[in-house]
């Protein structure tokens, strides 16, 4: 059978590159549960993957980690020297990994090719990544996004993301959960399976019709409000209706952006069907997704030259601005005193003229490092010379 990254493969014939596969839902949805799946799956099928698990505070994992932000990070440490509550020190302690993002990559980057020293040691095909169950944690905080732009810059990378099937097939718990795979597919800017996990309990079937099928999803919410699911009292369960059917058409839109899989994580079934869309989903990401990426480092980059374009020009004007401050206290001399000084000698009108082609040669140095011809060290001393400018400034 193909493998999850078989379509992540570049134009001509370039390395082949694994595909990210990054778990997220709600809390007990069985995001844990699938990755171990999926794992025992990928190792039945003999093929190499990489686990990385973001969650610092799992007590225990049922799957052997390769990268484990706990070997890095001590949860209950964070919580007792920063004085932070459960949420607050899972934040800090993927801040913490965050820090490690490069180190991190260069690890993948490795196992992601033949490895010279080790030739029996196939790359990598599919890395699985782990995140905390406090989904708001890792999708809404600046680490988790830091992370999943930078895999996402090195690898084709997709959104599983974890639906409790038995606790969304109420008309209103299954629009909470499509609303947070909504928000989350709109702030990662990554493709999407949406994966119905539980489905040994309740069929997923309901699910896929509502996706569908708006008529068929109406005649439901009119069902819930017939029993007065809602629980709304004056009226009150008629708004919850009303907004329950705005919400459903205005998603129908975003639907059609998403793959949906009906999996048991526990039972095994739906695995397969899982990894023929994330390889859908791969060639959406080298398709749509990849230019995006593209055009958004390119537009990144193109501010930071701007902004040291900007700088650039600040400081020379200083500099201009400079050379007559150095003059300056001159002028807080006394007439008589100015006066009674000798005229200056040869030697010092050399001094000036050296001064003067410094400064010249300065300035082009640094001109011709921002117009890209510099090398290492005159960047470098540009860089020291800015710092001082600014602590100076400070
Ligand atoms: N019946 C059934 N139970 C499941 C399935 N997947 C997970 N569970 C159960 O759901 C519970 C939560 O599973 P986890 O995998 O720990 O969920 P999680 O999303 O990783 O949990 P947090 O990381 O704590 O948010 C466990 O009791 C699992 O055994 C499934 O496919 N079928």
């Amino acid at each position: 059978m193909a493998s999850a990254a078989e379509t992540s493969a570049g134009p001509q014939g370039q390395a082949e590159k694994p595909v990210v596969i990054v778990t997220v839902g709600m809390a007990g949805s069985g995001k844990t549960t699938f990755m171990q799946r999926l794992n025992a799956h990928l190792f039945q099928n003999q093929e190499p993957r990489y686990v990385v698990n973001l969650d610092p505070a799992v007590a225990k994992l049922p799957f052997q980690c390769n990268l484990d932000i706990r070997d890095s990070v001590n949860y209950k440490k964070v919580m007792e020297e920063h004085r932070l509550g459960p949420n607050g020190a899972i934040m800090t302690s993927l801040n913490l990994f965050t820090t490690k993002v490069d180190q991190v990559l260069n690890i993948l980057e490795k196992r992601a090719v033949p490895d010279p020293e080790n030739p029996s040691r196939k790359p990598v095909k599919t890395i699985l990544v782990d995140t905390p169950g406090q989904i708001e944690v890792f999708v809404w905080s600046a680490s988790g996004t830091i992370l999943l732009d930078s895999l996402a810059s090195s690898f084709p990378t997709v959104i599983a993301y974890i639906v409790d099937t038995t606790r969304a097939c109420s008309t209103s718990t299954f629009m909470s959960n499509m609303l947070y795979a909504c928000s989350i597919l709109y702030k990662t800017k990554l493709p999407m399976v949406v994966v119905f996990n539980k489905t040994d309990i309740q069929d997923a079937g309901f699910a896929k019709e509502w996706m569908t099928d708006y008529e068929a999803f109406r005649e439901a919410l009119d069902g819930d409000e017939n029993k007065n699911a809602f629980g709304g009292q004056d009226g009150g369960s008629g708004y919850m209706a009303s907004l329950l059917n705005s919400m459903s058409l205005m998603l129908e839109e975003f639907y059609s952006h998403l793959k949906m899989v009906s999996v048991s994580s526990v039972k095994g079934t739906g695995i397969d069907d899982f990894l023929e869309a994330v390889r859908e989903k791969v060639d959406e990401f080298n398709a749509v997704y990849q230019p995006e990426l593209d055009r958004r480092r390119a537009e990144r980059e193109e501010i930071k030259k701007k902004q040291r374009e900007k700088e650039l020009e600040k400081m020379m004007r200083d500099m201009s601005m400079g050379g007559l401050t150095a003059g300056a206290p001159e002028e807080n001399k006394s007439d008589e005193e100015e006066q009674d000084e000798p005229a200056p000698a040869d030697d010092d009108s050399d001094d000036d003229e050296d001064d003067e082609n410094d400064r010249e040669g300065l300035q082009a140095r640094y001109a011709a490092s921002l117009l890209g011809k510099d090398s290492v060290t005159e960047e470098a001393s540009f860089a020291k010379y800015l710092h001082s400018q600014r602590n100076a400034s400070q």
